[in-house]
């Protein structure tokens, strides 16, 4: 017999972890969300975040709800992803306040409508939190198969590589006053952890993960 491809190995853990997470119940739900946000406040690579990106809960997700709330609390200014209307597979991050004026796309998930002027360049946000659908002991990301994280953040990925670099500022010549680039932290219910998926040559691996009870620090990895 054959063996599996990549893609169908894949496809069908991503069946597998986003059927796990939908069969949480209401309650399981609302506990982990309000789990998060108590270890999220304990978290230190938060500290001094002033513009974060997040998103808006979809498919048994890990609801982000209480967390979006204090963020707003802290006058931390949130962002939602919004898909790009042009450049397809790409995403946009686009302001998200009480205010905002809502609307599903075409996969049915909420995004602010989108207003230039309340467009933040992803270099110019502090945190970036990724959905996801299953990550590793690697910190190996698998998403819902559309690649727009993957396509979106590869300029980020590759950044940070760079400035992990000692000789970095020299090389590139550039002052210590440069912005660093957005941590990438993936957030995911603890049932959404395997021990390793097989991966792609585009696939963005996390630095760090975030769960309701755990937090993962990939660093050393890459
Ligand atoms: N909450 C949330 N927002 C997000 C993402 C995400 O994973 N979670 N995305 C992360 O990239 C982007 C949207 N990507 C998505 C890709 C596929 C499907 C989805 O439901 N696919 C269906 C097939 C739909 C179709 O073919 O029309 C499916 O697989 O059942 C949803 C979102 C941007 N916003
Ligand atoms: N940087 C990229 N440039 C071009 N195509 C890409 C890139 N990243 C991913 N893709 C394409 O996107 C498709 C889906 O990728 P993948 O299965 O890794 O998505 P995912 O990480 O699960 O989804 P998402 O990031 O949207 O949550 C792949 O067919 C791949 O060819």
């Amino acid at each position: 017999m054959l063996e599996p491809t990549t893609t169908q190995l894949r496809n069908s853990l991503r069946q597998t972890f986003r059927e796990r997470r939908k069969s949480l119940s209401l309650g399981e739900q609302q506990e982990a969300a309000e789990a998060l946000l108590e270890h999220y406040k304990t978290l230190p690579i938060t500290t001094g975040a002033k513009r974060v990106a997040i998103y808006m809960t979809n498919d048994g997700e890990l609801s982000t709800l209480p967390l979006i709330d204090f963020l707003w609390s802290q006058n931390i200014e949130v962002y939602l992803p919004v898909l790009h209307p042009f450049c397809d597979g790409y995403l946009l991050f686009v302001s998200y306040t009480k205010d905002s004026l809502m609307l599903a796309n075409n996969f049915g998930i909420l995004e602010p409508i989108l207003e230039c002027h309340k467009i933040c360049p992803v270099l110019e946000l502090d945190i970036i939190f990724t959905p996801l659908v299953a990550f590793d002991e690697k910190g190996n990301r698998l998403g819902m198969g559309g690649g727009f994280y993957d396509r979106t953040l590869e300029f980020v990925s590759k950044r940070n590589k760079c400035e992990s670099n000692p000789s970095f500022n020299k090389m590139a010549d550039v002052s210590t006053q440069q912005k660093n680039a957005p941590t990438l932290v993936g957030l995911a219910h603890d049932i959404q952890q395997c021990l390793s998926l097989p991966t792609e040559a585009w696939d963005i691996p996390l630095p760090y993960i975030v769960t309701p009870t755990r937090f993962f620090n990939f660093t050393h990895n890459m």
